[in-house]
């Protein structure tokens, strides 16, 4: 099982360049993409299912061109779309019948891969009431539950978690991890945590740009020894916003602590910290936009830093 994505560019009508030239090998397990809104995560997600084509690039599947011959990967594909619609009226098992027969399963054998969906997604007892009932969460798991109706090898799941409770959230990417056992599934999304918990291997887009890829472990190493945390009063907070790249902020009695991204110590009293991925993941998105802007003459100005 092996897709490969080499120098992808896709320029939407208009002009925006959402996807530039990205290239990335990838394997069996949890992939995920991670990317601020509008880096182009579903455009990519989008080209990969087959349901756009790249402007130039080549997208391969086990070696077959799947832009000229996108039938090769639809047999073998999943996909949940960020959009993912439901109708409101028919109920999950409905649904699922119904998309079961949309991609050439029905009768008995149909009926026994709904029910066998309905129990991994944990939507048994309710398969029988009407989609417009059901909480966001609920809708995704029938989401996956289409998306899986082939037994696909590549599971292509687009911000899943989006308007999911924790608990939700929680158990939607563990079922996705158990997934993952023997088959690709890419996950998108902005949310660091969705993918801290499942992934081996991430990749960051930004402004269409494959700006890193690797393990976890790789991602922290960009940014270790260069994490710092600092009490300060809250109406100070702003001012160390324009002199640094400021990560998460938690309100304390004393103050606001902030982890700062610097090379250099950002205040008399900060104390050096061990790096999450969250850290890993601004300082990815943060030195590409800084770079962009060089690239550009300084007219995309980066926010705040102090890193190259
Ligand atoms: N059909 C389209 N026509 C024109 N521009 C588009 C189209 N689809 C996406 N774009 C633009 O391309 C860029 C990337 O969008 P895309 O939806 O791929 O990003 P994303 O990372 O998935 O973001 P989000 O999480 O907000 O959906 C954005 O600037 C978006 O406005």
């Amino acid at each position: 099982m092996r897709l490969e994505l080499a120098d992808i560019t896709k320029t939407h009508p208009g002009g925006k360049r959402a996807a530039d030239r990205v290239s990335m090998e990838i394997g069996p397990g949890v992939l995920g993409l991670l990317g601020p809104n509008g880096a182009g995560k579903s455009t990519l997600m989008r080209v990969l299912a087959t349901v756009t084509r790249p402007t130039s690039g080549r997208v391969t599947w086990n070696g077959t061109d799947i832009v000229a011959r996108p039938a090769a990967l639809r047999r073998v594909l999943g996909y949940l779309p960020q959009d993912f619609g439901v109708y409101p009226d028919l109920s999950a098992r409905e649904f699922l019948g119904y998309l079961a027969a949309v991609k050439g399963l029905t009768g008995r054998s149909a009926r026994a891969r709904v029910e066998e969906l309905m129990r991994l997604v944990n939507l048994q007892e309710a398969g029988n009431r009407p989609l417009g009932a059901y909480s966001g969460g609920m809708r995704q798991r029938v989401g996956i539950a289409q998306a899986l109706l082939n037994d696909p090898w590549l599971l292509i799941v687009d911000e899943p978690t989006v308007g999911l409770d924790p608990e939700e959230r929680m158990r939607f990417r563990n079922l996705l991890g158990e997934l993952a056992h023997d088959r690709i599934v890419i996950l998108s999304t902005h949310i660091v945590s969705d993918v801290e918990a499942v992934a081996e291997d991430i990749a960051v887009l930004a402004d269409g740009r494959l700006v890193r890829r690797g393990a976890p472990e790789e991602l922290l190493r960009a940014v270790d020894g260069r994490v710092w945390e600092a009490t300060v009063p809250a109406h100070a907070l702003a001012g160390l916003r324009s002199r640094h790249l400021v990560g998460r902020v938690a309100r304390s009695a004393e103050g606001v602590r902030a982890r700062i991204l610097s090379d250099a110590p950002p205040a008399p009293d900060a104390v050096r910290i061990r790096p999450d991925l969250e850290d890993a993941y601004l300082h990815a998105v943060r030195s590409a936009a800084a770079s962009a802007a060089g690239r550009d003459g300084g007219r995309a100005a980066p926010a705040a830093g102090t890193l190259r």
